[in-house]
């Protein structure tokens, strides 16, 4: 039987910033594994890291130092393009503030991504109706973005996140612009659809009461990550 492997694997890695003549050592040598099916939150004070620490798990930015697997496979030394088809294909980003197209319905706004993919419209169509389903926004297809409550909108964007089926799950304060209720039921929502999709998730947040119900709390503390006491 093949080994398992985390679909996310961040092993000893660094990230530092210029500002002036100081340089800024934010990851000092960061390891992280998410496994599929695994919600990890990421809990830790304002500037210690956590939106380097997504943007380097997602790709966005690129380390300094070690190495950053997603789906098994090496991302340090694929060029641009590479890291952008498997960002693409493997990870799904969530915002505080949804982005969501407003011109657009909200199956619109999660069929575009798999359009971009080359998916055929019919198949993305029946995927974002599913998705929306799954999410309870059934009724809600061909609604644009002003019609919609700040909790379906956050929906929409956790469908339109999940649209490619990535194996990771990247959110930065997901709920952090909605009311507590509101919050507490999007954030079901992303748990389940985590769950049923087997997703690999890293949630900042600054939460303590959603954090509570991931399945590990960790935070960054000098530059690594390490459980939360
Ligand atoms: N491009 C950059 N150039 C210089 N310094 C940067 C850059 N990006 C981030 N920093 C610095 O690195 C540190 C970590 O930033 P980061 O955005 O990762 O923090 P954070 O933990 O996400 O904070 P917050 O919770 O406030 O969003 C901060 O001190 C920030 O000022």
């Amino acid at each position: 039987m093949a080994t398992p492997h985390p679909a996310l694997f961040l092993s000893r890695v660094e990230r530092r910033y210029i500002q002036g003549d100081a340089t800024l050592e934010i990851l000092r040598g960061a390891d992280l594994a998410v496994w599929p099916g695994e919600i990890v939150a990421l809990i830790a004070p304002s500037g210690t890291g956590k939106s380097t620490l997504l943007h380097t798990a997602g790709l966005l930015e690129r380390p300094d130092g070690g190495e950053v697997y997603v789906a098994s496979q090496p991302t340090v030394a694929l060029d641009d393009g590479g890291r952008t088809r498997l960002r693409r294909l493997e990870i799904g980003f969530v915002y505080q503030f949804h982005h969501l197209l407003a011109d657009f319905s909200a199956q619109e706004n999660v069929v575009l991504p798999q359009l971009i993919r080359g998916l055929p419209r019919r198949e993305a169509e029946r995927r974002a109706g599913e998705l929306l389903s799954f999410l309870g926004l059934g009724e809600r297809l061909h609604h644009r973005p002003a019609e919609l409550s700040g909790g379906e909108q956050q929906r929409v964007a956790i469908a339109r996140a999940v649209a490619n089926a990535p194996r990771v799950l990247l959110a930065d304060e997901p709920t952090g612009n909605l009311d507590p209720k509101t919050a507490d039921h999007v954030f079901s929502t992303l748990i389940a659809l985590v769950r049923a999709s087997r997703l690999a998730a890293v949630i900042a947040t600054h939460n303590l009461d959603l954090a509570a119900r991931m399945d590990r709390c960790v935070t960054i503390r000098d530059g690594i990550i390490v459980p939360l006491d």
